[in-house]
């Protein structure tokens, strides 16, 4: 009996394992055809990446200089495609099958809630439809306030380590971001910069924990994710972190609902009156009939939060590190930015667009040292890629870092140098050779937003300080991959006050 039992069990798994492999065929065919290394039974080329979080980096870096591009990589069952050729990553950007989020993006789910970066396809559409118009010009012109407030309390927060010799910048950055973010999010005031923030702490402490739980969603082990030590952390934080945005929903709602009942529009009451993202939510919302739930709402402004914050927190901190290592560019700023704003006036909206040269240096900033290493893509229907089909059932991941470095597109390229993006240099590269934004209809929908308020702290702070670094030039900064990419070292700088007696 018991043998019968066996035999039986053995046949049941032969049948499903052919039939597994069977039915994978064509996807086996088409990666077989693709340039990559040479895989071993189960685990594929999954060692390239068991490594420490500069070492995953290295290795990507090493297998785009070793192979062209498209390059076919097997982690267990799953066949993941790098990209990071202008022309190939056009077609994948622009296509219809490969808008979706591939189950790499799960823990972002965990973090983050149904939200626009995690969302499905087809939700998403409407959803990205509905949220665009919180991101007019009109709207962000009115938060340049907020950037320009906060980065006055950051020009005051940096006076206790002026003159103190290196410390770390983002620090200070991250929490001036935090209170950016929150009031123009949310419309609330959590001074982080001033006081001893949970918030923060919470947020800090999930992002420094997610690189070590991620992997676990690169393979078939999903199910151990919720036994793993650091994942009970993160859930027990994200907990912490929805109640609270959970409790400013609530509030904003009634807020709404008052308001109304009075028979006052928010508009007519006062005109005057900035709303955060969130008010700007809840008004289409009830005017729209788009009706979101609370929890959708929340899970866009989580959105918002994480992934609008540590990447113009970690961006701004590697400009000013980048301001530091070559003082005749941080001149070139300071001056621009003495010429429009005079020695005290605070930045205001209509300023921005005159800060050229700024702007020219983040995006040199931008595409030496992406925050975003790259962007992967589940490929839901066979795709043309010049010479190449990449399957349905594999993920595309657009390398956003070596294509930002490649010497094809960029000679020299660890040389920092603002003027590539004048504009009769950008018009001889291919439009898809800088991408820090992402591209196509699923691309960053806060760019705008970001580069405004990245303009708007920099331009502030320049003009109180001069930096200085002991990192000796760009290869000095060592790079890891820890959701953004971030420097090893972290962002290492010494302040000094300007005109200082
Ligand atoms: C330096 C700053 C920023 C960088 C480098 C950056 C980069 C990116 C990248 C690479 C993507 C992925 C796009 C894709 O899948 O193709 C993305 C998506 C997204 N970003 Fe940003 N981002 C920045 C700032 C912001 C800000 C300020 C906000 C919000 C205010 C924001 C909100 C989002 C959202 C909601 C998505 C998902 C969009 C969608 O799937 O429709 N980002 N960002």
């Amino acid at each position: 009996m018991f043998n019968i039992l066996v035999i039986a069990a053995i046949v049941t798994f032969l049948i499903w394992y052919i039939q597994y492999h069977w039915k994978r065929r064509k996807l086996y065919a088409m990666a077989s055809k693709m340039n990559g290394p040479l895989t071993l039974p189960f685990i594929g080329n999954a060692l390239y990446f068991v490594k420490s979080n500069a070492g995953i980096l290295q290795s990507i870096t090493q297998l785009c200089s070793d192979y062209k591009s498209p390059v076919r990589v097997w982690i267990g069952s799953k066949v993941y495609v790098g990209i990071w050729k202008p022309s190939q990553l056009e077609v994948i950007l622009n296509n219809p099958h490969t808008l979706g989020k591939p189950d790499t993006y799960e823990p972002a789910k965990l973090l983050l809630g149904n939200g626009l970066l995690t969302l499905d396809v087809p939700i998403w559409k409407l959803r990205r439809k509905t949220i665009m118009p919180t991101f007019n010009q009109n709207i962000l012109n009115d938060y340049v306030k907020v950037f320009a407030e906060k980065a006055e309390i950051l020009v005051d927060q940096l006076k206790k380590v002026a003159g103190k010799g290196e410390f770390n910048i983002y620090d200070y950055i991250n929490r001036c971001t935090l209170d950016t973010f929150c009031e123009t999010s949310m419309g609330v005031t959590i001074n982080a910069q001033t006081t001893d923030c949970e918030y923060m702490k919470w947020i800090g402490r999930i992002l420094k924990i997610a690189p070590n739980v991620l992997w676990l969603y690169i393979g078939p082990e999903n199910f151990i994710f919720h036994w793993i030590p650091d994942a009970i952390e993160a859930t027990k934080l994200l907990k912490k972190v929805h109640d609270f945005t959970d409790s400013v929903v609530k509030e904003k709602r009634l807020e709404y609902q008052r308001k109304l009942e009075e028979k006052q529009s928010l508009y007519q009451e006062d005109s005057t009156k900035r709303k955060s993202f969130l008010e700007h939510l809840i008004e289409l919302s009830e005017t729209t009939g788009e009706n979101f739930t609370d929890e959708e709402l929340r899970a866009e402004v989580d959105t918002f939060m994480v992934a609008g914050s540590d990447t113009t927190a970690s961006t701004d901190s590697y400009a000013f590190v980048a301001l530091a290592l070559f003082p005749e560019v941080q001149n070139k700023v300071y001056k621009e930015v003495l010429d429009i704003l005079g020695p005290d006036k605070p930045v205001e909206y209509k300023d921005l667009g005159k800060f050229v040269y700024l702007e020219r240096v983040l995006k040199e900033t931008m595409r030496i040292f992406p925050v975003a290493a790259g962007v992967a893509r589940s490929v839901t229907k066979d795709v043309k890629l010049e010479n190449y089909i990449l399957p349905s059932g594999s993920t595309a991941v657009l390398l956003l870092f070596p294509l930002h470095r490649d010497p094809e597109i960029w000679p020299d390229p660890l040389r920092f140098d603002p003027d590539r993006f004048l504009p009769d240099e950008s018009i001889k590269r291919h439009p898809y050779s800088w991408l820090p934004f992402s591209a196509g209809p699923r691309n960053c929908i806060g760019f705008k937003y970001g580069m405004m308020s990245m303009k708007a702290l920099i331009a502030t702070v320049i003009r109180k300080y001069e930096f200085s670094t002991t990192y000796k030039n760009v290869e000095d900064v060592e790079l890891q991959f820890d959701v953004m990419v971030k420097p090893v070292h972290g962002f290492k700088v010494s302040v000094k006050l300007r005109n200082a007696k």
